[in-house]
């Protein structure tokens, strides 16, 4: 029988740099976790491929797999829809690989309800105001969306206890070296290495 791989979220405030630790980890080649690709109501951005940084749905598309539960979370961000394909996810655990969500936090909550086995990872920023720093260098919101960020990350910050693991990201190689060593050390709790360790005796 294969073991099951792990689900590995992460999540933390708009901001903290999700996304750009993500990247850095899946630009690494020999990434062992697969990235479960997310379906979004928000149009695409410049240079972005469907498919590949998003599966863009329109709304009426994203209703149709909410009613046939064909989401393991979903939540509602800036007015567009984000979620996590459930059969994609599910294949991918049973086929012993592990998969890796970026989401935010409202999403990393409902995971956490229908799938308690997984590896929760909070991503905090050195600081709030490094926070605030951080969205006002990415540009991308206006100064007031960016005070209504720092306001939600307050909420959000509170909700780290929730999680398995928080990792500070000070620097993007830091916290990819750190979440590498959380998986590493969820997959000897599990027992994956005693497993084969037992099974190359077997075969000598
Ligand atoms: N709940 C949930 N959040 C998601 C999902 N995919 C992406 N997100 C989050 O949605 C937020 C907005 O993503 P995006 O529009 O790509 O903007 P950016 O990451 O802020 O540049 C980020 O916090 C992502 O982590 C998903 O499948 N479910
Ligand atoms: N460790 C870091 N140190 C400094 N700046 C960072 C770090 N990580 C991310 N950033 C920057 O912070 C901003 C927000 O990062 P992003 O990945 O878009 O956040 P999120 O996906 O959590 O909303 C971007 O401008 C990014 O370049």
């Amino acid at each position: 029988m294969i073991e099951k791989g792990v689900l590995i979220v992460l999540s933390g405030p708009s901001g903290v740099g999700k996304g750009t630790v993500r990247k850095e980890l899946f630009s690494a080649e020999n990434t062992a976790y697969e990235y479960s690709v997310s379906m979004t109501t928000r149009l695409p951005r410049e240079g972005e491929v469907d498919g590949k940084d998003y599966f863009f749905k329109t709304r009426e598309e994203f209703e149709a797999l909410i009613e046939r539960d064909k989401l393991l979370e979903y939540a509602e961000y800036v007015g567009n829809y984000y979620g996590t394909p459930v059969d994609y996810v599910r294949e991918t655990l049973d086929n012993g690989k592990d998969v890796f969500l970026e989401i935010e936090v409202e999403g990393a909550k409902q995971v956490r309800e229908k799938f308690p086995e997984g590896l929760f990872i909070f991503l905090a920023p050195p600081s709030l105001s490094e926070l605030e720093t951080r969205l006002v260098t990415r540009g991308t919101e206006s100064d007031d969306v960016i005070k209504t960020r720092v306001e939600a990350a307050r909420r959000e910050l509170s909700m780290m206890n929730l999680y398995d693991y928080v990792v500070e990201n000070d620097h993007v190689v830091n916290a990819c070296e750190r979440i590498n060593a959380i998986v590493m050390a969820e997959h000897l709790k599990r027992e994956r290495v005693e497993a084969r360790y037992k099974k190359m005796l077997e075969v000598e």
